[in-house]
């Protein structure tokens, strides 16, 4: 297909490619831009089955914080005009136990990744923030310009980035898009990718390994928050339009627009009890809830207020009911039950 892309962005690095949003990114890179991808990837959370077989992609094994493997094996051996990072370690109970290693990997692995491509002029980087960086949000939906107070270190490490590339913005003309992105779910409609987090501690993937036969319930984390139901709002946003939005951003800068922050969901809330009845409704498996108590850290509610991402950068999405999210995450579970373990 034609390339959305402008035509002096030719190659494209992915950080963290072989991971769930990176994978889906490169499909969609490959499906709607001419530029040839390179995957910097050391499959620490990311499995290469995501790779796909073509003469645009390429894949380079090895960690960004690495900084002379990058330079040497990545940006002098080829001329990378745009970097997309997905690169990060994403459990957030494990970032409060053990915030050391998020700092190191999502903080100083970033730090030393923008180091090479400052030596090496490379001009354009999109950045995978999150909605972590909010905390609990006062207002709802939630606009890029909120206050970011962060409750653990996760989403702490995330601001950090954000604030980072603010000032390589100023001083050495980066010109970056952070993108937070809410709930990432479901998986490609067509090839053979999805959600394997391991271990796993995302809903819906947890309430289809029940359909599966694989857990006797879910876990309902709490149902006295205050919401319709009591049990916690999320913005359920798919992958795959989360991957849309990161060429539309890649575009924006390279025509000329300014380094920015986005919000991107759908700005629908769904609470967790009416995932579990979307994902009966999509499995016909009667799916037993539990009610348990709460999981520390939960905010009520969490919804994106994504106009600017709309407005800007001309992002829009292609899924827009949980049924229908749902219903991909479905296929990909059903065909994989075991995600890449035993996936061709
Ligand atoms: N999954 C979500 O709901 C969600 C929500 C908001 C933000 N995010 C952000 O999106 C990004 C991708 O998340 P995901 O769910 O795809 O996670 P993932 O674990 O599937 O993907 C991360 C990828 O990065 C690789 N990686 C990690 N550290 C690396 C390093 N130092 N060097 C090289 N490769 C490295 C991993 O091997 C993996 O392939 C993360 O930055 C995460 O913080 C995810
Ligand atoms: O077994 C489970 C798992 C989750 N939940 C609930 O379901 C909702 C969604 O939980 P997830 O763990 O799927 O997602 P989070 O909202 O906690 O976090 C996700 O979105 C955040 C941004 O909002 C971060 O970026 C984070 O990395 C990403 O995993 C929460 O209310 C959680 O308490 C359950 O009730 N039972």
């Amino acid at each position: 297909m034609a390339s959305s892309l402008p035509r002096e962005v030719k190659n494209v690095l992915v950080c963290g490619g072989a991971g769930y949003i990176g994978s889906h990114t490169v499909l969609e890179l490959t499906r709607q831009s001419d530029s040839t991808v390179y995957i910097l990837d050391n499959l620490s959370t990311g499995y290469e089955k995501t790779i796909p077989k073509s003469d645009r992609v390429v894949f380079i094994n090895g960690d960004v914080s690495d900084v002379d493997f990058v330079d040497r094996e990545v940006f002098s051996k080829y001329k990378i005009d745009a970097v997309m990072h997905f690169c990060a370690l994403i459990v957030v109970p494990e970032s409060v136990t053990n915030p050391l290693k998020y700092y190191d990997n999502n903080v100083v692995g970033t730090l030393r990744l923008l180091q090479v491509m400052q030596k090496h002029e490379v001009p354009y980087f999109i950045f995978s923030s999150t909605a972590a960086v909010f905390g609990i949000p006062e207002t709802s939906p939630i606009d890029p310009s909120a206050a970011t107070v962060p409750i653990n270190p996760y989403g702490e490490t995330k601001l950090v980035v954000e604030r980072m590339l603010r000032w390589c913005s100023e001083a050495y003309g980066l010109k970056f898009a952070s993108l937070r992105y809410f709930n990432a779910c479901g998986a490609d409609k067509e090839i053979n990718i999805g959600e394997c987090h391991k271990p796993e501690s995302h809903l819906i993937p947890i309430i289809l390994q029940v359909a599966l036969g694989q857990r006797e319930n879910v876990q309902v984390f709490g149902d006295d928050y205050n919401t319709v139901d009591g049990t916690c709002v999320r913005d359920y946003i798919h992958v795959t339009d989360l991957a849309t939005a990161h060429i539309r951003a890649l575009e924006y800068l390279a025509k000329g627009g300014k380094s920015d922050v986005f919000n991107l969901g759908s700005g629908l809330g769904y609470t967790v009890k009416e995932v579990v009845d979307a994902c009966r409704k999509v499995t016909g498996h009667p799916i037993p809830a539990v009610v348990s108590p709460r999981r520390g850290g939960d905010p009520d509610s969490l919804v994106a207020g994504s106009k600017k991402a709309e407005e800007v950068l001309g992002w829009t999405r292609k899924y827009d009911s949980i049924e229908k999210i749902v219903e991909t995450a479905w296929r990909w579970h059903k065909n994989n039950p075991h995600g890449f373990d035993h996936a061709h």
